[in-house]
């Protein structure tokens, strides 16, 4: 999996969101966008989701313009924003739901995702009672259940426990093992440089720097 950021530029109204961004990203990695609120992180995952009309430039997915030649990347696994999820439904339901959409992947796997966020599968609790903590799991649950090759998540580690954070960096390098290219968002500097092998960090709409992290 490859993506091809080419001068992206994206304006709202006199703002510009976006700011002539190039980037290349490579599977199998980890990319770990940095900046403060605002500085446009959001903005580039939703453009990469082909969730946003850019203003200027382009971006290829395995050489296919998005918006262009395909909508939406072909293999994709989102969590941006709070998803939505059906409130009478338990974990296991909701991700039952989901997957029967496409029907890729078995039940077993149903429970092995739940397993590996930390929710427990025969937990009959509905969505509408499920701590923030809780919700943010199944997200994440949903974004990689049927292990895409794009994996983007947007800031992730909200709301989770330090048992959380340990499980979340497995499931990464996971994803990663299996050969998927992951971006992720997250406020906190230290988790984000445990997570991530590549550093990107954004000011303003651009891309300030781009670091590979040693280890
Ligand atoms: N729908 C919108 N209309 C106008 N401006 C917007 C809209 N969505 C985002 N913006 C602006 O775009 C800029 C980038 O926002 P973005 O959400 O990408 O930042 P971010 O780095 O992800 O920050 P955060 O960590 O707060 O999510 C901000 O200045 C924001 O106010």
């Amino acid at each position: 999996m490859k993506i091809e950021i080419d001068n992206i530029t994206k304006k709202i109204g006199s703002q510009t969101v976006l700011d002539c961004i190039s980037l290349s990203m490579e599977s199998p990695a980890i990319y770990g966008l940095k900046g403060r609120n605002g500085s446009g992180k959001t903005m580039l995952m939703r453009a990469i989701c082909g969730l946003i009309r850019l203003s200027e430039g382009e971006i290829r997915i395995n050489g296919e313009i998005l918006r262009k030649d395909i909508s939406f990347p072909r293999s994709v696994g989102i969590l941006i924003e709070s998803p939505g999820f059906i409130s009478h439904y338990s974990a296991y339901e909701n991700l039952e739901a989901l997957i029967s959409i496409k029907n890729i992947v078995s039940r077993e796997r149903i429970t092995e995702t739940l397993e590996m966020v930390g929710l427990e599968p025969g937990d009959k609790k509905s969505f509408r009672k499920f701590s923030l903590g809780m919700k943010q799991k199944l997200g994440i649950a949903a974004a990689i259940i049927e292990e895409p090759e794009l994996v983007i998540l947007d800031e992730p580690t909200n709301a989770l426990d330090e048992q959380s954070l340990e499980r979340l960096k497995k499931i990464l390098g996971h994803l990663k093992e299996k050969g998927a290219l992951v971006i992720i968002s997250c406020h906190d500097t230290e988790d984000l440089l445990a997570l991530s092998d590549v550093i990107i960090e954004m000011q303003d709409g651009k891309v300030i720097s781009e670091w590979k992290i040693n280890r």
